[in-house]
């Protein structure tokens, strides 16, 4: 058995190992770090063409910058797999995103080269100046360099230019290289795409400008835009070599570009350049997400957005996994559908029902279901880019003039727009839905994409209406609700993945706002559930009930405002009310059933109230079944907790804290 030749990548455990090695050599350690992702990630899953494409980014930075004294930011840092691989974590990469293993983006307690947290798109140029400028205040001499890599997509997200404004201003000294694969995760939108699609795709402006950025790199800030000034015929001709600059330079960035970002000499040379100048330079570079790995490199747009992310065991010997049909689907029931198609569907259905509905996306096509939108009815579809505050003003806009937006944005994405919701919609009243996917544990993103806290921050507002569907059938009755419902905002939320398995109505129901139902009656305890917290509610009764202890289930379906002649009866006949949320607790649907007994001076209100939710704490990544155990979000441990507080521990083990 021939033992495969050593690879380089083995003698790489510190990112100065890098140092010294020549251009081949980190040409090719550039390549085992691809080929150790694609082997990796295509058996485990996880976030896969962008990491591709930053494999000689990630080299030619580390081979000239000193880490972690050199600060290289990562936006998003789904596309850091290499930055991670090269700086110690090589062997750790098969525990990405995995419970208890590496962190699914760059993590500073994971690592002193992770610099800064990410999850959330657009930050790393905002946290760059402020790196850059702290340095300046500690008088550190000669201060560390600092580079913020940035994709095209993030580009769209707006707090990435109030950064490049500031740094503009400040002429903080700091490069940010803008990794343009022309990609978001599907492609990438608005004009701010078009302006880096004609530059990055006019082989005219590849290279041929490097003197030409030379000279414009070492003039001072803005001559670039003087000259520009000059006669139109000079500006024109110098146009077709300066063009991609304009926009930096008369922000006061120098502009180095367009960079194949696959060619590590090429980086090594712009990269060293912009490191020295000692100004703010935006080094524009090319790259293909997905590089390396045929399906995704040649397999157009579709191919590259198709591998955004891997499936674990989607592929083999660097292969996409051939799956045979041979093999007859196991018989037994269908899986449910995933709320996400459900949403998708019966939004297409809303539309046709009703013309002035329309859907919005920040930038995640797939991941809401607005793609089913957007074919079924283009002209119904808007994706804004990575731009969550202008998608809610733009609701805001539409909805002044009778149009009925449904603004899909994750829960945790859609915590970027909370002004907009307050200032622009709930102050002015205006009918706007939020369709707010991923609430609760989402899993493997860990604690950047957990809708944890949407309830929260939307409840004390006031006008918004809050509801959660306890299946799908539910899902499909309350986003018809909320787009008949004509008296101001109205906040919708659903968990990622599947949902129960019950039947979906052939017609649709109108809810009564502010109303409840009961499931099932038992005495002693009674259990509200909220969302995905019926689900949990009816677990936790089946097993009380195994022990002889007959609970009453209610659904609450609105958080905001809450059925208080419900709760009120709940809390009158029972001795316990347990409410059940995927939400933290503090000002949660719990507190908001505190609130409403409390306020509403309900007599007789003899209940103890038990609050179940998640933690106040950020919760890990993982698999959510691991994640609920851990928090203790599961029907036993809940069933647990209840038989505690009603003194009837003979059949359980001891409650443990959470
Ligand atoms: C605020 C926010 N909205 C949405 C997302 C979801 N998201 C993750 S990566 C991505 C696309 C990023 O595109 P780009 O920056 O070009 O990186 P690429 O994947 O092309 O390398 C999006 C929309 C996010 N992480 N943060
Ligand atoms: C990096 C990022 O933010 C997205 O890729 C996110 O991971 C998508 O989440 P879903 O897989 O839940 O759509
Ligand atoms: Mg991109």
């Amino acid at each position: 058995m021939t033992t495969p030749p050593e690879r380089l990548l083995d003698r790489i455990d510190r990112p100065q190992d890098l140092h010294g090695l020549t251009e081949a050599e980190l040409e090719q350690v550039a390549q085992e770090v691809r080929e150790h992702i694609i082997d990796t990630v295509g058996e485990i899953g996880g976030h896969f063409g962008a990491n591709l494409g930053t494999c000689e980014l990630a080299v030619a930075l580390h081979s000239l910058m000193d880490s972690p004294r050199d600060k290289i930011l990562w936006d998003v840092g789904h596309q850091a797999y290499p930055h991670k691989i090269l700086t110690g974590r090589r062997d750790q990469l098969p525990t990405i995103r995995q419970y208890e293993g590496l962190a699914p983006f760059c993590s500073i307690p994971e690592s002193e080269h992770d610099i800064m947290g990410a999850g959330h798109a657009s930050t790393s140029i905002g946290y760059g100046v402020g790196l850059a400028e702290a340095m300046k205040l500690n008088g550190d001499h000669p201060a560390g360099k600092v580079v913020a890599v940035i994709g095209d997509g993030s580009m769209t997200g707006g707090v990435a230019f109030e950064s490049i404004h500031q740094a503009g201003g400040l002429q903080t000294p700091m490069v940010v290289v803008l990794n343009d694969n022309g990609m978001s995760i599907s492609p990438n939108v608005g004009a701010l795409s078009g302006y880096f699609n004609r530059i990055r795709l006019n082989p005219k402006l590849w290279h041929a400008r490097e003197d030409v950025e030379h000279a414009l790199t070492e003039l001072p800030a803005g001559i670039g835009s003087r000259i520009g000034r000059l006669g139109p015929q000079l500006k024109e001709s110098l146009k077709a070599f300066w063009a991609p600059g304009l926009l930096w330079e008369d922000l006061g960035w120098a502009y180095v570009g367009v960079i194949d970002g696959h060619d590590v000499r090429a980086l090594r040379i712009a990269l060293r350049k912009a490191l020295d100048a000692q100004r703010p330079v935006v080094v524009h570079i090319a790259t293909v997400k997905g590089k390396g790995f045929a399906p995704a490199e040649d397999g157009g747009l579709e191919g590259m957005e198709q591998w955004h992310a891997a499936k674990p065991k989607s592929i083999t010997n660097r292969a996409p996994t051939i799956v045979s049909k041979a093999k007859p689907k196991a018989p037994g029931p269908a899986a449910p559908p995933q709320y996400t198609k459900v949403f998708g569907e019966q939004l297409v259905r809303e539309a046709k029902r009703d013309p002035r509905v329309i859907g919005i996306t920040a930038a995640m096509n797939s991941g809401t279901g607005l793609n089913i939108l957007q074919k079924e009815l283009p002209d119904r579809y808007f994706d804004v880019g990575i731009a969550e505050q202008n998608a809610i003003l733009f609701a805001a806009g539409l909805a002044l003039e009778g149009i009925k937006p449904v603004a899909a944005i994750y829960s945790t994405f859609l915590q970027r727009a909370f002004d907009q919701i307050v200032h622009d919609v709930c102050l002015q009243k205006l009918n706007v839905v939020f369709a707010m996917d991923r609430a609760g544990l989402v899993g493997d993103d860990g604690p950047t994409h957990h809708g944890a806290f949407d309830i929260s921050y939307l409840r004390c507002l006031p006008n918004m209406v809050l509801a959660a569907p306890r299946d799908e059938a539910l899902l499909v009755d309350l986003l018809h609700t909320s787009l008949v419902y004509d008296d101001g905002p109205f906040g919708l939320r659903y968990p990622r993945g599947e949902a129960v398995g019950v039947p979906l109505p052939a017609t649709p129901r109108e809810i009564p706002i502010g109303t409840g139902e009961v499931l099932r009656e038992g005495n002693r305890v009674a259990l509200l559930g909220y969302g995905s917290g019926v689900a949990k509610s009816l677990e936790a009764a089946d097993i009380l009930a195994e022990r002889g202890m007959e609970v009453t289930v209610a659904d609450a379906r609105f958080a905001k405002p809450i059925d208080v002649g419900l709760v009120a009866q709940l809390a009158a006949e029972h001795e316990l009310l347990v409410t059940v949320e995927e939400n933290v607790l503090a000002g949660g649907f719990g507190s908001a059933v505190w609130e409403a007994l409390n306020d509403a001076g309900v007599s007789g209100a003899t209940a103890r109230i038990l609050r179940v939710g998640l933690p106040d704490r950020y919760v890990t990544h993982g698999k959510p079944a691991l994640l609920h155990a851990e928090v203790g979000f599961t029907g036993e441990r809940i069933a647990e907790r209840i038989a505690a507080a009603v003194g009837d521990t003979s059949s359980f083990e001891p409650v443990t804290a959470e």
